[in-house]
């Protein structure tokens, strides 16, 4: 996206997100329940739903797949081509991330993209990764993580990307990165994103016991902005929307790319190594097996 200064915000997508979305509803505008005018009608996808809210230039974008919002391929695909077109209407500043799911924000990667998978499929898919963080880590929206639920690992990566979070204090719903727990190992950029959010040192800790806090903890350490009772998500979303948007907008988004751009640019320059890496470690039959275990342990808990 533009800004005032020529500078351009976002990375332009490396990806042709259009080729998978053959046969889906993209795109496609319908009036909100209850809505008449521009203002209130929805667009978005099969698996991302957008309320856009043309007055006060918020949309909320609800994350709906179902059952838990793992990150598939074509869920990461929508959500990219979902924040591109709120980004390029000049309708829209800040948007409000939060779940369709109940009781799940999101339950970070889909392993099944993962599990049994080629290299190449790996590798598409850890690209749709990078691109998706890339893209909400360097946005020029304001982004407030309505967060409604459990949010483990890649689930804890897309409420870091956002400016601000907002956790609804229930003691299921935790949050943060438990990747290690799995046998597997969070991507520099990642760490990068928790060190700039909880510091070196509690960071340090948390990545390698594989913490997931609980919300006063997460409070504490910093990982959330607020916890509040669970009804009150929406509404405390909205109110720190409007504390972020009170700013002027260039200064707000010169400052965040100030902020941010390192981060993101160390992403940039290595992210053909980043991806080779994810693909021969996750290919291993090591971790294939202690992932494939991990997945039937998920599977039988239930009920
Ligand atoms: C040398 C190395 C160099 C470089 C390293 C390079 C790369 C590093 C490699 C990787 C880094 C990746 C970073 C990110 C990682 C991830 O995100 S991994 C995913 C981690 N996620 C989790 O651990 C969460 C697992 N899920 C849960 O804990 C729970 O499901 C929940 C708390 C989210 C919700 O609980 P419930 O509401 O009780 O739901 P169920 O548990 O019954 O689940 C329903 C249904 O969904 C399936 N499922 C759950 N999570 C996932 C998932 N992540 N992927 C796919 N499927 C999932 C679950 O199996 C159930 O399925 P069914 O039984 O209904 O078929």
């Amino acid at each position: 996206m533009a800004l005032a200064s020529g500078v351009r915000f976002a990375p332009r997508a490396l990806l042709r997100p259009w080729a998978l979305l053959r046969g889906t509803t993209l795109g496609r505008t319908e009036p909100a329940a209850g809505g008449g005018g521009d203002g209130a009608r929805r667009f978005g996808s099969q698996r991302v739903l957008v309320e856009p809210d043309a007055a006060s230039g918020v949309a909320v974008m609800k994350l709906r797949n179902p059952p838990v919002n793992a990150l598939s391929l074509e869920l990461l695909t929508e959500l990219v081509i979902s924040l591109e077109k709120l980004e390029n209407d000049k309708t829209f500043r800040g948007i409000i991330l939060t779940s369709d799911c109940p009781r799940v924000f999101c339950a970070g990667l889909d392993l099944t993209e993962i599990c049994g998978r080629n290299p190449a499929h790996c590798a598409e898919y850890w690209k749709a990764m990078q691109e998706l963080w890339l893209r909400m880590y360097l946005s020029s929206l304001v982004l407030v993580a309505a967060i409604n639920g459990a949010c483990p690992a890649g689930g804890c990566i897309i409420a870091l990307s956002c400016d601000c979070r907002v956790l609804a204090d229930n003691p299921k719903y935790r949050i943060g990165l438990n990747e290690t727990l799995l046998g597997i190992i969070a991507p520099f950029w990642l760490k990068d994103t928790y060190v700039n959010t909880i510091g070196h040192r509690a960071s340090e800790q948390a990545l390698q016991l594989g913490s997931l806090f609980p919300p006063a903890e997460a409070l504490q350490v910093g990982l959330v902005d607020q916890v509040v009772p669970e009804d009150q998500v929406q509404s405390t979303a909205l109110s720190e929307m409007a504390r972020w948007l009170a700013v002027p907008d260039h200064a707000r988004q010169l400052t965040k790319n100030m902020m941010r751009k390192a981060t993101a640019d160390r992403l940039l320059r290595q992210r053909d190594a980043d991806t080779q890496n994810f693909v021969s470690f996750v290919c291993r039959d090591s971790i294939q097996k202690s992932l494939q275990a991990y997945l039937e342990k998920l599977r039988q808990r239930k009920g």
